[in-house]
This record gives C-alpha cells, structure tokens and sequence, in this order.
C-alpha cells in the first residue's frame, strides 16, 4: 500500500495564502485586459464590415457608371459608322449633305446626352453639322481628335480629350472616327460631341458623401469627367495614382484603398474598365466619411469600456487591499496563537517543575506518584521511593549564605537528575532541602542501591561544609517500597515510610541510607 500524499490537494496549493494575493492581482489585471481586448476585437470586425459594404457600394456604383458611358458611347458610335457607311455610299454633293443636316438634327434631338455631330474634309473644314449654321471659315483641323486621325490609319472609334464647344461654348467629349476615301485616304473626320454635363447629371443622382468621387478617365490615366466637377482637372495626368500605377495594369476591374492624387483624400476605390473603349470608370468613397459613425461608435465604446475598467481597478484595489488586511490579520493571529502556545508551556512547565533545580516540583510528584501507585496496582509491580533531606543545611546556610545554599541545592538537583536512569523515574523536590525519587517497577533492594548511589555521588562532589562532621555536604536517605493494595493508602504509606526511615537515617547520625523495616519502627503503620 503507498502512503497517503502529505501534500494538500491542488486546490487548495492554488488557492493557499501565498499565492492568493499575487492571484488577485493577477486576475483584475487580466480581466481588464481581456475586456479591451473583446471590446477592440469586437470594433475592429465592425470597422472591417464597414469597410467591406462601402467597398461593395462603390463597387456597385463603378459598375454603374461604367454601363452608362458604354451605353452614351454605343449609341454616339453606332451613329458615327452609319454616318460613315452613308457618306461613302451616298458622297458628298451638297443635296446630299443637305439631307445629311436634316437627319443629324434628328439624331441629336431624339438623344439627349449628345450635343452635337459633325463631318469635317480632310482639311479640318465643315462639311456638315447638327448646327443650323456652319460658322464662317470654321476649320477644326487644330482639334486633337482631327490630328490623331489624320496621322493614324485606324478606323475604330477615338475618345479625346474634353474640349469647349467652338459653336456652344460648353464643355464636350468627342467621340469620333476616322473618313477613308475609295482609296483608302484620309478624307476627313467623323465627330460626335457627348455633353459632359450630361455624365456630371447621371453622377449626382449617386449619393457619395462630401469627399467621394466618381469619375470617368481614358485608361491611360487621363481624366475626362470629374464628380464633383472642377474645371482645372479635366485632362489631369491619374497615371501615376494607385488605380493607373498599380491595379489596372494587372486587372480590368477592382477594389483598392488609395490615397487620391487629386486632393490627397483616403479613399476606397472601385473601377472597371469599359468593353470596347480605353476607358476606366471609377466610383470612390472618403474612408473617413465611411468611418464617421464607426469612429462615434468607438469613443463610446471606449468610453464605457474604460469606465467599467476603472471600477473594476478600483474594485481590484479594495479587494487586493481587504486580502493583504486579512492576511496581516490572519499573520497577526497566528503569531499570538503561537505565542500564547510558547507562554501556555512556559506556564505548564513552571506549574509542574520546581524554579530552583528544574526537578519536578512537590505538585507534579504528587500526581505522579498517584499514577505510579495505580499502575503498580493493576501490574501487582512493586514501586520504590527515595526521601532525601540535605544534612546540617541550616548551619550551610548560615555560614555560607542562602544563595550558596541555593547552589549546592541545585548540586544535589543534578545528582538526583543523573539517578534518573529509567524514563518513568522521577526526581523531585519535596519542599526545601527535602527532594524525593521516584522508581517505578523498583523494589526496597533496588530502591535502596539507587539511594546508595545519590548519597555516595553527592559525597564525592565535596561541597565544602564547615558546619559538618565531616567538612563536607552529604545527605541522608530514606528508602522504601511497595506492592500497592490498593486501598487508597498506598501513596501516603510510601511516603510516610519513606519519611520515616529518613528519620531514621538522620537520628543514626546522618550521610546514610536507611531502607523501611516494620520491625526498626515500634510504631503501627
Ligand atoms: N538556601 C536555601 N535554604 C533552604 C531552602 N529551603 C529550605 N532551606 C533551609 O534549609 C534548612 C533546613 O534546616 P533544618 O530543617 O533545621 O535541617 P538541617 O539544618 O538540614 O538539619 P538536619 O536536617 O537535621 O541535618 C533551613 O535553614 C531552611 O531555611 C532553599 O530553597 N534554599
């Protein structure tokens, strides 16, 4: 079998005074933490929605955006090839650009967003317009639109840079192709002039905070059309913003967080560029409007959160405080408890053992002996008693003084500790210069060689004693010893015996040992 754990259980090692106050301590510091860590945990997967629907609005929104220019574009397109495609069937005399003016008017009319067509020769002259009037000596041949068409061969459709109406004086984007001859030569130059107001209009309907934007550019980073509009930005050079630089090239559609080259703002970005024309719409959102409220929502929460962290420090305090305090007290009490114990021996041992010699004192013999005449008794064992009694100590005192005489007490104390050669012996001191030993499972014989012993070690020390025969302290002893009856008069006729054969030692002349016999003493016990 093993032996139980000495150990306490773990609980309570855990929770043991040691370690409660630096638990505590431990414990309000954690639960404060991991308070603001729930609560920043919880603010930052609300910032990251947010963050998430603002990014899907402007997604939504660049979408939009982008199917209405593709839409104004096709439509101003799909006119400029018909045009084309009637112009090379039909030529060029003047009934036939006069039917041409009529059906240009209509066009224009029936669609809102255009705001003008036009044919120019190869010269950069007016053919024809959608304009009642052709301005005098009216040459466009300085356009950008005009050059890059006359000095490329490429049919397909051409966005230019916005540009002043020369004949209405607002600002335009041209859309326009190039006019082949039979031959394959340049012959002029198709133009469709879509109103950027009409772009400006369709992007206000978006609601986009104060700082967002939504803006059409070419895909080489030029912007044509800008929400909010400011005039000094058409044409500005985007290439080197983070849609231009580093998204687009890699994808035609995407979401990004950017810092705006235009006036610095943060912003969540969205753009996607168009099928079939070098343009890219883009549709952003002013993080720090998306993060307004979330930013409201934060201060609050901090708010409550560091309140509550205050009174849980605060509380934390008080607690740590009223641990320590019990554990001073609990200190406190232990160190009286072990006191009292220390004073409660203390005050047992004075009771039970004489102040002079550090024998057993008269009270302590007496109840000693009661027990020892008892338990001889029931064992039927014999039980031995020496009375002592110092010879002449009243002449000691008086030559020597009582402080000698309390000094050769103690002399005797030691030889009568030294006789105690059994644990249940024991020496005491009677009361004055009369001491007893106790000796239990002791007969008269054995009783009376222990006597002879004290009374000849006492010799043998030699205190010098000028008022004895024999210029020495000796002692002289009674012995006795009995098998108690147990009638209740044992104890008494152990003592009383033994007193009298110490009498008896003293009246035949002192420094001797003298064992009880009944026939020495004419008296009846
Ligand atoms: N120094 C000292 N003396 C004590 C103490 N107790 C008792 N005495 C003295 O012991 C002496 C005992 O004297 P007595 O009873 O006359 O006996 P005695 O002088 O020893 O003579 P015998 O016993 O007949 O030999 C007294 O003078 C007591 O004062 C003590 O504690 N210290």
């Amino acid at each position: 079998m093993t032996e139980p754990s000495s150990r306490p259980p773990l609980f309570e090692r855990l929770f043991a005074q040691r370690t409660l106050l630096p638990m505590a301590r431990v414990f309000v510091v954690l639960v404060c933490v991991l308070l603001f860590a729930s609560v920043a945990w919880m603010l930052w997967s609300a910032r990251e929605t947010r963050l998430q629907e603002a990014q899907m609005a402007t997604s939504n929104l660049a979408y939009s955006v982008s199917r209405h220019a593709q839409d104004t574009l096709k439509k101003a397109d799909t006119i400029l090839v018909s045009l084309s495609e009637r112009l090379q069937v039909d030529g060029r005399d003047p009934q036939q650009l006069q039917r041409l003016h009529r059906l240009l008017q209509v066009q224009v009319r029936e669609l809102q967003d255009l705001h003008g067509l036009f044919v120019y020769d190869r010269d950069g002259h007016w053919l024809v317009s959608s304009f009642d009037t052709i301005p005098h000596d009216a040459n466009n041949s300085d356009r950008e639109y005009f050059r890059f068409h006359r000095d490329n061969p490429d049919l397909g459709p051409h966005i230019g840079l916005p540009v002043r109406s020369r004949t209405t004086g607002t600002w335009v984007i041209p859309l326009s192709r190039r006019l082949n001859d039979a031959q394959g030569q340049f012959a002029g130059v198709l133009l469709a002039t879509i109103d950027m107001d009409y772009f400006l209009r369709f992007y206000r309907t978006f609601d986009t905070m104060q700082y967002g934007a939504i803006s059409l550019s070419l895909d080489n980073g030029t912007l044509l059309v800008r929400q909010p509009f400011a005039e000094a930005l058409i044409g500005a050079d985007l290439s080197a913003g983070p849609v231009f630089h580093d998204y687009l090239p890699r994808q035609p559609v995407g979401n990004l967080s950017g810092v705006s080259l235009v006036d610095g703002e943060a912003r969540l970005y969205s753009y996607r560029h168009l099928e079939g024309y070098p343009l890219v719409a883009t549709a952003a959102l002013a993080e720090r409007e998306v993060l307004a409220s979330w930013m409201r929502e934060v201060y609050v929460q901090m708010g409550i959160t560091l309140f509550v962290v205050v009174l849980l420090g605060l509380f934390g305090f008080h607690l740590i405080r009223q641990i320590k305090a019990g554990l001073a007290t609990e200190q406190a009490l232990r160190t009286t408890r072990d006191s009292l114990e220390l004073l409660n021996q203390r005050l047992e041992k004075l009771a039970l053992e004489d102040e002079l010699t550090g024998l057993a004192n008269r009270r302590h013999f007496m109840s000693r002996l009661a027990e020892e005449v008892l338990r001889a008794g029931r064992n039927q064992r014999s039980l031995g008693l020496l009375m002592l009694d110092v010879d002449y100590f009243k002449q000691f005192n008086d030559l020597y003084g009582h402080s000698d005489g309390d000094v050769c007490l103690r002399s005797l104390g030691r030889v009568l500790r030294a006789a105690q050669k059994r644990p249940g012996d024991l020496a005491a001191r009677y009361g004055g210069e009369e001491f007893c030993l106790l000796l239990p499972e002791t007969d008269a014989a054995g009783a009376q060689a222990v006597a002879e012993q004290v009374r000849g070690n006492l010799e043998a020390l030699a205190i010098a004693h000028a008022g004895h025969p024999l210029g020495i302290v000796t002692v002289s002893i009674g012995v006795h010893a009995l098998v108690p009856v147990g009638d209740g008069t044992d104890a008494a006729t152990l003592l009383h015996c033994a007193d009298r054969a110490l009498y008896q030692a003293k009246a035949k002349g002192r420094n001797r040992v003298l064992r009880f016999e009944i026939s020495l003493f004419k008296e009846k016990l």
